[in-house]
């Protein structure tokens, strides 16, 4: 008999394993390789997934149990995804179970319910009547509310304990001694969350040439029902029509349906539909433009794997505007017709109708799209398109990366650079490597594009040394459009301020907005604000609101008018009088988006500006009309935050102002300098991308940092050289890799003791190894265990933080060594309360 290996879905130490189950004479055709299956675990029945098919088992069968239920027809995931779980667990130190789940909707994470059901087993089929009426005669044994609970169940053959309570609010004794005596039965099983979405639907039951004599006899009386006939026969070539439409359409109740029915002319059943977000939306086709010289020779490289069915990774590195997506258009072109799929990542900031449009023009229907503004319900929809083959290029953020294709052939990563491709929860995988991983396994090629590529993957691409990871380069270094880019002046803040100007607009940037009102031209202007948070001050005695069990000031929301903490929730109204000092001039501190549009508003009267920001946009489809009303010109100004900065291509912008461009620089974060570059650069390049030419204007307190001089100058490879020389003298990636270990307690002297532990735990096991050591030694291998110190938010949800940084390079197996570190400190306490949290090659340093 076959024994399958299942990881099951069960949040506890020891479980991190696979368990091995009987497959049933009656599932052996159903359960294969990434099935999704309910087994008996413990006193319960739990989802899990089947990851390998054995003949045989360590475990002596008769103590072995048999799979229970098989979830779904077509398994959820693929044997390549299985196996890039697997991977992933060990590369991003998560259990297996976390990598698999979060590779599927969360419609399908389903749960156990339990259903009651009469106890039929001792008795054979055929007898069962009699059986029943034995039970139910035995009134003896059975009193009057145990056998209306009888009937119920038998009624509708088994039901759910909810249901039984619902109509039997008080039915718990008489269940349980049911139970008890063997009269009734309990079972499990999986349900999922989501439930594929049916509509009522109406079908000819006779021919349509039939249904036309029959409406011709039909008395005149019976004139709705004439009309509903004649309604589905003209509906002919497009049944099933739906029960809603016919409805509505002729404003019938649904019994005049069902008078039809019962006639037998027609038939209505459920019938599946999926929930389409883009339904009834029409997308303007395109067809391919003829490549430039510098896209031409980009897509000749990338045909070459492509066409030999080899995997590749090329970087697609080309300036804002050279014309990259084009070239993933093409690429995706070329990867359809040999019959193979596709996946287009996108950041989810950047994840713009216009985006989606783009994709959908050229391959239409066959274009699913998955973020996460989508429901539940529409992105298992749009999911189950994609595993029924339904689509054939999925466009989506980060976890699209797991799309259920069969026959991958390419996967693009735009603007790879992006930090937000980096999941911050567990898993803490990166799309990136999973991307180039999941291709090497199905023979794929990644392009991975991007004006201002991430120093990580321009490195390994100019050294070629990394041998999991060796990008093709490829430069676009013009405009498809032949354009230059803009023209851009960096303002020296400080120098305004001596001068006796005290607004955050400078003088230039003034005169910039008012000559672009005049010629009824468009401007996009971004406030960076990161490392910003608009915080409630008293200006009598600096007391700042704060979250009393998270150690950070609480943000200001003008919408609800109150103060919330970004990490446990709390919320509170604002105060009106200084708790402290009981002043009245408390108020609200930061340059928010919101008071930059009040400042444009006071300046320019009349100016149109749409604001983009979290607030304006967490409503669902409020990004796209916001988009679409600027660029139907309904507005002068657009305003936001990074959202802006990214992406977007409206042919009349002419001036993109930035407010402040080094309010992230001073952040406790390696990247501060490449993320500001990236930004500038990105921003930069809205300006100006047709036929009229564009002005930039970077306002900044630090006009000397080589981050803004070379941003200003859209010289990647000098800010790059640059920032390099930084990065290998303090050693940071490209050149190590980063391990984050961050421990939180409820008891500072505990964690304390433990965070110590840990660190000298580290420390030891490198030092036995021959790792240890202080980086600026010249060994190609190395792990140095920096702290513990606290974190830079110290406590959140009144739990301390402590972390410990660990660099390493080579060829070593740093993170089995840290997880063995983190093991090895959990058996030791048998404390719960004691939470280790492991992030390899971390973006969030905070
Ligand atoms: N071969 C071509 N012929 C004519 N127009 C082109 C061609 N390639 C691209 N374009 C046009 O050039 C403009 C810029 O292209 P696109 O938006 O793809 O640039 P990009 O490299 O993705 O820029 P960004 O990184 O700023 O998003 C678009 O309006 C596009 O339609
Ligand atoms: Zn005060
Ligand atoms: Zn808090």
């Amino acid at each position: 008999m076959q024994i399958a290996k299942v990881i099951v879905d069960v949040p506890a130490r020891g479980t991190d394993r696979p368990f091995d189950y009987l497959i049933p004479e009656s599932m052996k055709d159903w359960v294969e390789v990434g099935s999704r299956v309910g087994v008996p675990f413990g006193h319960r029945t739990v989802q899990g997934f089947v990851i390998s098919l054995d003949p045989q088992s360590q475990t002596e069968t008769f103590k072995m149990k048999p799979i229970q239920e098989v979830l779904d027809i077509i398994p959820p995931l693929s044997p390549d995804l299985v196996e890039l779980a697997q991977w992933m667990s060990r590369q991003y130190a998560c259990r297996f179970i976390t990598a698999l789940q979060v590779m599927i909707p969360t419609a399908l994470k389903g749960k156990a319910e339990r259903h009651i059901s009469i106890n039929h087993s001792d008795v054979p089929e055929h007898e069962n009547n009699e059986y029943r009426d034995t039970l139910f005669a035995e009134v003896s044994s059975v009193n009057k509310e145990e056998q209306d609970i009888i009937s119920f169940i038998d009624q509708k053959g088994s039901v759910t304990t909810q249901q039984l309570s619902r109509a039997f609010p008080e039915c718990a004794v008489a269940l349980k001694s049911l139970l008890k005596r063997g009269v009734l039965l309990e079972n499990q099983s999986i349900k999922d969350k989501m439930q594929k979405k049916t509509l009522k639907g109406v079908n000819l039951a006779i021919s349509s040439e039939d249904a036309q004599e029959m409406i011709d006899q039909f008395p005149a009386k019976a004139i709705r029902q004439k009309e509903v006939l004649q309604f589905i026969v003209d509906s002919k070539d497009f049944l099933p029509v739906a029960m809603k439409t016919i409805m509505s359409a002729l404003q019938v109740s649904s019994g005049t349906v069902k008078s039809l029915v019962d006639k037998g002319y027609v038939t209505v059943d459920d019938y599946e539909v999926l929930r389409d977000p883009y339904k009834g939306r029409h997308f303007k086709p395109t067809t391919p433009l003829t490549l430039n010289e510098e896209q031409r020779r980009a897509y000749d490289q990338i045909m070459n794997p492509l066409n030999s069915y080899k995997h590749g990774v090329f970087l697609l590195h080309g300036v804002t505007g050279s014309g990259k997506t084009e070239v993933y258009l093409q690429s995706i072109q070329r990867c359809l017709e040999q019959d193979r799929q596709a996946i287009v990542l996108v950041p989810e900031i950047s994840l713009t109708p216009q985006m989606v449009e783009r994709f959908k023009g050229r391959f239409g229907d066959l274009v699913a799209v998955m973020h996460s503004r989508l429901s539940a319900g529409e992105r298992y929809d749009e999911w189950r398109k994609i595993r029924e083959g339904k689509a054939s290029v999925v466009v989506g953020a980060r976890s699209a990366v797991f799309a259920p294709f069969t026959n991958l052939g390419l996967i693009i990563m735009d603007e790879e650079h992006e930090s937000s491709y980096k999941q911050e929860e567990s898993p803490k995988y990166h799309a990136r490597n999973v991307a180039v991983r999941r291709a090497q396994g199905s023979g794929a090629v990644v392009i991975l594009g991007s004006a201002t590529p991430s120093l990580e993957t321009y490195h390994a691409a100019k050294s070629q040394s990394n041998p999991d990871f060796s990008p093709w380069l490829l430069e676009m270094p013009t405009r498809a459009l032949g354009n230059k880019l803009p023209d851009v002046e960096i303002v020296d803040m400080r120098e305004e301020l001596r001068e006796g100007n005290r607004s955050m607009f400078s003088r230039s940037l003034h005169a910039a907005i008012v000559s672009r009102l005049e010629k009824k031209e468009q401007m996009v202007l971004l406030l960076n604000r990161r490392g910003y948070s608009t915080f409630v001050m008293c200006r009598g005695c600096g007391y700042v609101a704060g979250c009393s069990e998270c150690d950070i000031s609480l943000t200001f929301h003008q919408k609800s008018n109150n103060l919330r903490c970004h990490y446990c929730g709390y919320a509170e109204p604002v105060p009106q009088v200084c708790p402290e000092c009981g002043s009245e001039h408390i108020r609200y501190f930061g340059t928010g988006t919101q008071r930059v549009e009040e400042e444009l508003a006071k300046l320019f009267p009349g100016i149109r500006v749409i604001r983009m920001d979290v607030d304006t946009t967490t409503e669902k489809g409020s990004h796209e009309k916001l988009l679409k009303q600027f660029g139907d010109r309904q507005a002068d100004v657009l305003l936001g935050t990074q959202m802006v900065a990214k992406g977007l291509d409206f042919p009349d912008v002419t001036l993109v102002g930035v407010i402040t461009a080094d309010s992230a620089l001073n952040l406790p974060d390696f990247r501060a300098a490449e993320k500001t570059f990236q930004l500038l650069t990105q921003v930069a390049g809205r300006a100006g991308r047709h036929h009229l030419p564009g002005e930039v204007l970077i306002q900044s307190y630090t006009p000397e940092h080589y981050s803004i001089i070379h941003a200003s100058g859209h010289d990647y490879s000098s800010f790059v050289r640059e920032e390099f020389d930084h990065r290998r003298v303090l050693h940071y990636p490209p050149y190590c890799r980063l391990i984050l270990v961050t421990m939180s307690h409820e008891q500072l002297p505990l964690l304390l003791r433990m965070a110590e532990n840990m660190a000298s735990t580290l420390q030891g096991k490198a030092r036995q190894r021959g790792w240890f050591g202080n980086l600026d030694r010249l060994t190609p291998d190395a792990l140095d265990v920096l702290g513990p110190v606290a974190s830079p938010i110290p406590r959140i949800k009144n739990r301390y933080r402590f972390q410990c940084m660990i660099k390493w390079r080579g060829n070593i197996d740093a993170i089995g060594l840290v997880l063995d570190s983190a093991t090895q400190i959990e058996d030791s306490l048998h404390d719960k309360n004691f939470q280790i949290s492991i992030d390899i090659d971390p973006q969030m340093l905070m």
